[in-house]
C-alpha cells in the first residue's frame, strides 16, 4: 500500500530523484517519510554522510542481456580453478540453499543455521581445490561479472566528495575487490568487510579468515574491529543499499544514527517479494539494473552548500 503525499506540507523531492523511465519500478511504502529522510540527508550534507552497501546483486548486476550474472562465489565456481565434480557440488548447494535464503515466509532464525551450513560446505569444497591466489584476477576477467549501470559515477562521486563507502558482503572479499579493481573504482574511501581467503606460503587456498559472514549475520556481531564506525562517528546520516532481507541490519554497528535511508534492489520474483521488501526498505527498486536513483539522491546531498 502506498501512502499519498501530503502536498500542503512537503515538497515531493522523490519526483526529482526518479527518472521517468523508472517510475513504475520505484516503490515506497511511505513516500512522505522518504521525502523527509532525503531532506534531512541534504541538510547534513556530504560531511555527515556515510554509505553502507552490500556487494553481490546490489553493486554488481543481477542480470545482463537476460542472463543471470555471477555472485563472487559463482565467479570461482564457474572458473577453471575448480574441478567439474566440485563445480557440480557447489551448484547443488546453490540450488538447494539459494531458494531458502530468499524465502520471505521463513524467519531469519529459521534461515540462520541453513546459511551457516551452505557457506561452511562451500568453503570446505573450495579449500579442497586449493584455489591459487594468482589466478583470481583471471577468473574475474573471464566471468562476465558486471557492476550496475552508472556505478562508476556512484563510486567516483563518493570518492571526490570524500564520502566513505563501507561494503559489507557475505561474498568472497578477494574476488569482489578484484571486480572493483578491474572496474577501476577501488579507491581509498572504500572499506570492505567480507569473507577473505587465507592462502598458504605457496599462494594456495587453505581456509577463510575471521568469522564466517552469511546473509543473516551482516550486523555488528561479525564486526570484530569496531574502529571503522568509531572513526566515522561524526557521520550520522546513512545511505544503506542492499538486495536481501538480511541487508537492512548492516548499519547496526554505527555509533549514532540521525537519519537513515534504506534502498533495496528487488531483483527477482517481484510480486511475491514486494510486501516484505516494502517493510524492510524505504525505497524498493524493482528489476532496476542502474544506480541512477541512488546517484540522484547523492548529487542532491552533495549539492548542499
Ligand atoms: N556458496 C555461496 C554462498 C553464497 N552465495 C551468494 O552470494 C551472496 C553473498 O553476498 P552479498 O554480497 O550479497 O552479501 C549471497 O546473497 C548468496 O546468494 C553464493 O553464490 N554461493
Amino acid at each position: 500500500m502506498q501512502v499519498p503525499l501530503n502536498a500542503d506540507t512537503m515538497v515531493d523531492l522523490v519526483a526529482d530523484m526518479v527518472p521517468e523511465s523508472l517510475k513504475e519500478r520505484v516503490r515506497m511504502k511511505n513516500r512522505e517519510h522518504v521525502n523527509e529522510i532525503i531532506e534531512s540527508l541534504r541538510r547534513g550534507g556530504k560531511e555527515k554522510l556515510q554509505v553502507i552497501s552490500d556487494f553481490d546483486m546490489t553493486l554488481s548486476r543481477f542480470k545482463c542481456d537476460g542472463r543471470r550474472c555471477p555472485t563472487s562465489y559463482n565467479i570461482i565456481e564457474n572458473s577453471h580453478l575448480v574441478s567439474e565434480t566440485c563445480r557440480n557440488k557447489l551448484q547443488e548447494l546453490f540450488n538447494t540453499y539459494c531458494p531458502l535464503e530468499k524465502d520471505t515466509k521463513k524467519t531469519t532464525e529459521e534461515k540462520y543455521s541453513l546459511m551457516v551450513k551452505w557457506w561452511s560446505d562451500a568453503h570446505d569444497l573450495l579449500i579442497q581445490q586449493k584455489v591459487p591466489k594468482q589466478e583470481i584476477a583471471g577468473a574475474v576477467k573471464e566471468s562476465g561479472a558486471k557492476l550496475r549501470d552508472e556505478c562508476n559515477s556512484f563510486f567516483k562521486g563518493l570518492y571526490s566528495n570524500e564520502v566513505p563507502l563501507f561494503i559489507f558482503s557475505a561474498g568472497i572479499g578477494d574476488v569482489l575487490e578484484e571486480v572493483l579493481r578491474q572496474a577501476d573504482v577501488l579507491d581509498k574511501n572504500v572499506t570492505v568487510v567480507a569473507n577473505y581467503m587465507d592462502f598458504d606460503e605457496k599462494g594456495l587456498l587453505m581456509g577463510f579468515k575471521g568469522e564466517l559472514i552469511h546473509t543473516y549475520n551482516k550486523n555488528s556481531s561479525v564486526l570484530a574491529d569496531t574502529k571503522y564506525f568509531q572513526q566515522q562517528s561524526e557521520r550520522t546520516n546513512i545511505l544503506l543499499l542492499g538486495d536481501s532481507l538480511g541487508d537492512p541490519t548492516m548499519a547496526d554497528g554505527v555509533t549514532r544514527v540521525d537519519s537513515i535511508l534504506k534502498i533495496g534492489f528487488l531483483n527477482d520474483k517481484v510480486e511475491e517479494n514486494r510486501e516484505a521488501y516494502l517493510e524492510a526498505y524505504d525505497i524498493v527498486l524493482e528489476e532496476v539494473e542502474t544506480m541512477e536513483v541512488v546517484n540522484r539522491i547523492l548529487c542532491f546531498v552533495y549539492a548542499r552548500n
